[in-house]
């Protein structure tokens, strides 16, 4: 077996915030179960579709998809800070390929991603200096938004590179599932909001501990019914599991941005890393999901999802 996938919710929450004691161990049981899943496919390179939150991608250039040739992690909310291990040749060639089956995408060679993208590998690995990673940056959160179709075939086009790659590849995805947290958005932001949307890069500590404050606290107040974020939405997290069980990644193309905004949150864009991750499994063949665990979560402001894939024997 050459390719793998996990995709999995993340939340910078996880660490602040205090659901009832048997939801954490379910939470808890679950990494476990991706770390033993990771620990046996032993890949020798991951390569990871994750979103940002306006801490590395703003408003004053904002892309679709990026391939990080070098990477650091910006240290959001206690995440990893510092350099990644980024095989750059490997990046390079992989952007190349992209471009040639005629899917444009931007490369970094300083790229900046946060929580969102190296949660999981901080879980699964402990850290992003061990493995190989190439971070392939999603636009989940900033519209205008790609079509899902075209998320999916990005995904494809990653997976087409690695399908005869004498590597061990690891497809990880990081986001969602349905939820709706406090970060601004650009058609409803104030002034100070539009700024840090546009040119937020490298906040000021007060300003860091200030958005950190504000999502901790709506965490806490969603969990007692008092927050004015939109509900999760288990409905719309278990179609759409069903659609990644299902092995169809066509299926993803019925999501549009305006639908999931309005029923499952301004974050359920996030997503978009699961269809890449999938959609890159599924390139390199038929697969099986073999785990999968769900629950919503309401003091991580998450329909928190966790799954892994194999290629079918
Ligand atoms: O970036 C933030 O301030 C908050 C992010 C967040 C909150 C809750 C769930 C998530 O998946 C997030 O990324
Ligand atoms: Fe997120």
């Amino acid at each position: 077996m050459q390719q793998a996938l996990i995709a999995m919710s993340h939340s910078p929450l996880l660490e602040h915030t205090n659901p009832p004691e048997d939801v954490k161990a379910a939470v808890d049981a679950a990494f476990e179960q991706v770390r033993a899943f990771a620990k046996e496919f032993n890949p020798d390179l991951v390569v990871n579709f994750g979103p940002d939150h306006y801490n590395g991608f703003f408003y004053d250039l904002m892309p679709p998809f990026c391939v990080g040739y070098e990477a650091h992690g910006t240290g959001d909310y206690d995440s990893w800070a510092g350099p990644i291990n980024v095989p750059t040749t490997e990046a390079e060639k992989l952007a190349q390929y992209i471009i040639d089956q005629d899917i444009d995408t931007a490369i970094s060679r300083k790229m900046e991603v946060d929580h969102g993208a190296v949660q999981p590998m901080e879980i699964i690995f402990g850290g992003l200096d061990t493995v190989p990673v190439i971070p392939i940056f999603v636009n989940s959160v900033a519209r205008p938004f790609t079509k899902v179709s075209r998320v999916r075939k990005f995904g494809q086009a990653v997976g087409e590179y690695f399908k005869d790659s004498d590597k061990k590849v690891l497809f990880i995805g990081s986001g969602g599932l349905s939820h709706d947290p406090p970060v601004p958005q650009i058609a409803t932001a104030t002034e100070a909001q539009r700024a840090m949307l546009t040119n937020g890069r490298n906040p000021t500590p007060e300003a860091r501990a200030a958005r950190q404050a504000n999502t901790i606290n709506t965490a806490i107040k969603f969990a007692a019914g008092e927050a004015d974020i939109m509900d999760l939405n288990p409905e719309w997290d278990r179609a759409f599991l069903e659609v990644c069980r299902s092995g169809n990644v066509g299926g993803f193309d019925a999501y549009t941005a305006d639908e999931m905004d309005a029923v499952a949150g301004h974050s359920s864009h996030e997503v978009r890393t699961w269809v890449a991750a999938y959609s890159a499994l599924r390139a390199c063949g038929e697969y099986e999901v073999n785990y999968e665990f769900y629950k919503p979560i309401k003091e991580y402001i998450a329909g928190f999802g966790v799954t892994t894939a194999v290629l079918k024997k």
